[in-house]
């Protein structure tokens, strides 16, 4: 579904590239969890995937179409198919979270502000379901500025429901967020990946989450992959080789 070959990024002016040569195959329904040191190249892999990082050599291709090498069109769609939650939200502060979570069915849309006027009553109810399966609902109204971290980390999850994406992106959904809300917000991704068979890519710092919903567990160190396994391969050996000591 998704076969990245011979993937390479050097920024400018960095001795190390940040990638190199990666290859990997992610099928279709797998929930693959991307480990490593912070350095490792995980965020520039993530957003090499949606482009926001314009890779240096390799190709990326999703459902027969060749990821790299697509223009500024046909990356605005490719946006919509694919969701995208960062650390940072990625939201409008001083919208509505129910308007934020509409947002989501226009992907990444720069003018969607133009088509507030727009929105049906489909996209309404479609969007107060998702907010519904975050625990949100009864902030549908306030504007996100006013809610707390954890909250807004799950109005972006809510907005990606409504996006109905065959492929999520994450980069480090959790790692801003106290245990309790990482365990939920975790759960809720988990349930997309089970429930809705979406294929799943999140890079995490916390090894135990990943190991609890993982169905695969790529490595990084140095902008290689060291470790390409399931979970329970995952052993004492193997973190030494994604977390290498100074
Ligand atoms: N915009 C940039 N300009 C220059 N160098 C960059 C840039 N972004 C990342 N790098 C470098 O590329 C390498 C990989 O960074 P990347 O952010 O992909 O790692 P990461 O594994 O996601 O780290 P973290 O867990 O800290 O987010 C690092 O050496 C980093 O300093």
């Amino acid at each position: 579904m998704l076969e990245i070959t011979g993937l390479t990024k050097r920024y400018p002016g960095e001795k190390q590239p940040a990638l190199q040569d990666i290859n990997l195959k992610v099928k279709e329904g797998e929930f693959v969890a991307v480990l490593g040191r912070s350095g490792a190249g995980k965020s520039t892999l993530i957003r090499c995937i949606n482009r926001l990082v314009e890779p240096d050599s390799g190709s990326i291709v999703w459902k027969g179409r060749r990821i790299t090498g697509m223009n500024a069109s046909e990356l605005r769609s490719l946006r919509r198919e694919i969701g995208f939650v960062f650390q940072h939200f990625n939201l409008l502060p001083r919208l509505p979270v129910l308007t934020n979570v509409i947002a989501g069915r226009f992907g990444m849309m720069p003018r969607w502000r133009s088509l507030t006027g727009l929105f049906t009553e489909g996209d309404r109810k479609l969007a107060l379901a998702s907010l519904e399966e975050v625990g949100l609902a009864s902030l549908a109204a306030k504007r996100v500025e006013a809610l707390s971290g954890g909250q807004r980390q799950r109005v972006a999850i809510a907005r990606v429901l409504m996006q109905q994406p065959s492929l999520l992106l994450g980069d480090e959904p959790i790692s801003s967020l106290d245990p309790v809300t990482s365990e939920r917000i975790m759960r809720y991704i988990g349930g997309l990946h089970r429930e809705r068979g979406m294929t799943v890519l999140l890079n995490l710092h916390d090894v135990i989450s990943a190991k609890a919903f993982a169905t695969r567990i790529i490595g990084l160190s140095g902008g290689r992959i060291v470790f390409d396994g399931l979970p329970q391969q995952l052993g004492d050996q193997e973190l030494i080789r994604i977390y290498p000591p100074d």
